[in-house]
């Protein structure tokens, strides 16, 4: 097997065309030919139609296919197939103009109400709910009576009812798009609001505008033909509506009149319904998901042994410092890899590395090194498709790697506790502080809930907040993201696990809470005993807490060791590397170049000043 070669030089991504992306769908190709065709039928009526579509022919009356009459004669003796064929031309028409109503009045509508807020957004959401309650057909038979039936009028009047749902499709997407930076960034450049509107939003409504107009143009074409079908409209001119009604009166001895318009209507709406439902698999953001094959492909060429050449690149990587049976965490040789569309990509090759209790290890690499993907691994919370391997996981001295997946998920809250990156993410916004802090310590330490609530305050008071009565009745946004990533932190710790895994625990803090959060850690895993595992992308966070450090780069580990000599001595330029990208011009640099600098180890772990 060969491993997933790391791309150094990426070929620009391809935009393939929303048309080309449609027309490697199956059903969408059919659909759309089949409305090509019901289009061009219909334009092209005047020269299609063997007949005029009201000549009549009292010889063809209820007649069947024949004589020249391709579908035959319909009850007042025209041409069945030349109405069909003009009828769709009304019948397009009318969908046409409802959708263009619709689009006109709900987007504009959805866009500033969205954009705006307040006043603009009450306003208008008050208006298209009255207009969501009031019964559509009987108003539209009531503007037809007043309209003298007026076909185009009755059609906008559709399309009025039809606004809500633009309307709220556009409202939601322009909500969700005000929100993002790159349109702080346009106002504070000095760009206006109608030009915001313009381009930015527009651009970011237009995917769903494109399949509601497709599902809209198919209801519109259906609640035309009931219009139709109720004797709304003129008898001269054709429509497929008025076809079925005609073909109703007459059903029971002719069937094949009603059958035709039937077909042409199905026909067209089935289209629309096709066609809108394959724009929004392809403009919607789908995350592809690995089919079964391709996982066990992957897994399968993840454990086949590789071929000679490929033999470097698989010997495991990283050092062992304890015996098994020492240590809070163990992995060996361990590989992750995702199913590609050749194999696997291989995300982590090869890792070994323990940690004591008591001990502080630190995982540092680069962005995409596959830090998080190794404890993620001893975590099992690999993303779906993800697939590790290992001769072995051990956690407090026993093999986990092979557990179930409850017996794994067993192990979090208990033997092993978790502080991701960002604090305000993982906290629930619709629960109280208390609420995330007693639940599992319910249900995962089986506490009944007044001790948990106890256990819950003291770990609170323990991680340093001063007033945890009142953060436990606080909801995740009434606090700072100091405070919430000591409330994760606390959560993490409440089960007094003998392994404490922290991702980027202080990376989206500001420089002075982090520093109290690193401080915070350390003395939790003293008091606790705990090993503690903190994955990072800088040396200064090693520098502060850990006392072993392994490198990781392309998903191997490039040098491992005590923190003071690698301060001291890097072996690999990797490692170099990124000691200079991370400390230099830093404050700290001088002091810790002067700390490692040929100092003693004893003092150099003058740790005890860093930290
Ligand atoms: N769900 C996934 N499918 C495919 N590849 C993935 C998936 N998740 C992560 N990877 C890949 O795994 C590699 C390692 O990712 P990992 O998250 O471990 O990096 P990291 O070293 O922790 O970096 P960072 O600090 O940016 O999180 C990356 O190349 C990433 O693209």
């Amino acid at each position: 097997m060969t491993a997933a070669p790391f791309p150094t030089n990426l070929a620009p991504v391809k935009r393939v065309s929303l048309l080309r992306r449609f027309m490697r769908k199956p059903a969408g190709v059919i659909a759309l030919v089949v409305m090509v065709l019901i289009v061009l039928s219909a334009v092209l009526a005047p020269w299609l139609a063997p007949f005029d579509p009201n000549l009549v022919n009292f010889k063809i009356t209820n007649a069947g296919p024949g004589n020249g009459h391709l579908l035959g004669g319909d009850s007042a003796g025209r041409d069945i197939l030349s109405r069909l064929l003009y009828g769709g031309q009304l019948t397009l028409f009318g969908a046409l103009i409802t959708c263009v109503s619709a689009v006109l009045i709900g987007v504009p509508a959805g866009v500033c109400s969205g954009y705006f807020g307040g006043v603009t957004d009450r306003i208008c959401t008050w208006i298209s709910d009255g207009l969501q309650s009031i019964p559509g057909l009987i108003m539209l038979m009531v503007v037809a009576a007043g309209t003298g039936q007026s076909f185009p009028v009755l059609m906008v009047v559709l399309g009025l009812f039809m606004a809500p749902g633009y309307f709220r499709i556009t409202r939601g997407r322009a909500m969700a798009v005000r929100k993002e930076p790159y349109i702080d960034a346009a106002r504070v450049s000095g760009v206006t609001n109608p030009r915001i509107l313009r381009t930015h939003m527009a651009r970011a409504v237009y995917p769903p505008i494109v399949v509601q107009s497709a599902l809209t143009a198919g209801i519109a074409i259906g609640m035309q033909a009931g219009l139709q079908f109720l004797g709304i409209g003129s008898a001269q001119t054709p429509s497929w509506g008025q076809m079925m009604a005609n073909g109703m009166q007459v059903i029971q001895n002719y069937p094949l009149i009603l059958l035709w318009p039937s077909i042409a209507l199905g026909l067209t709406i089935a289209a629309l319904a096709f066609i809108g439902t394959t724009l929004a698999d392809l403009i919607s953001v789908r995350v592809e998901r690995p089919t079964r094959r391709m996982r066990l492909k992957a897994r399968q060429l993840l454990v086949t042994p590789p071929a000679t050449a490929d033999l470097p690149n698989r010997v495991a990587s990283g050092e062992h410092a304890h015996r098994v049976e020492d240590c809070a965490l163990r992995i060996d040789n361990l590989r992750v890899g995702y199913p590609a569309p050749d194999g696997v990509k291989e995300v982590v090759r090869g890792v070994s590395l323990d940690a004591a209790p008591g001990e502080v290890l630190g995982i540092v690499g680069e962005s995409g090194s596959g830090k998080t993907q190794t404890m993620f691994s001893v975590l099992d919370l690999l993303p779906a498709g993800g697939t590790a391997v290992a001769d072995g996981i051990y956690v407090g001295g026993k093999e986990v790697g092979k557990l179930s997946t409850t017996a794994r998920a067993a192990l979090l809250g208990r033997s092993i506790g978790y502080v991701p990156q960002e604090p305000m993410t993982n906290l629930d916004p619709s629960y109280t502080i208390e609420h995330q802090l007693v639940e599992p310590l319910r249900h995962v330490q089986g506490m009944a809930k007044e001790d948990a609530r106890k256990r819950a305050r003291e770990v609170l008071v323990r991680v340093g907040i001063k007033d945890p009565e009142r953060v436990l009745k606080s909801y995740p946004h009434q606090i700072s993201g100091g405070m919430a990533q000591r409330v994760l932190i606390a959560g993490a710790v409440s089960g007094r696990p003998s392994l404490l895994v922290a991702d980027e625990p202080t990376t989206a803090l500001d420089v002075t809470v982090q520093a109290e959060v690193l401080e915070l850690l350390r003395e939790l895993q003293q008091e606790y005993g705990m090993a503690l595992v903190i994955v990072t992308h800088n040396f200064g966070v090693v520098a502060d807490i850990c006392d072993r450090v392994v490198v990781m780069k392309d998903g191997r580990i490039v040098e491992s060791g005590p923190v003071e000599r690698i301060f001291r001595q890097p072996e690999n330029p990797y490692t170099a590397e990124l000691i200079a990208a991370s400390l230099d011009d830093a404050e700290g640099r001088h002091e810790l170049d002067r700390a490692w600098a040929g100092a003693p180890a004893a003092h150099v772990g003058g740790e005890e000043d860093a930290r």
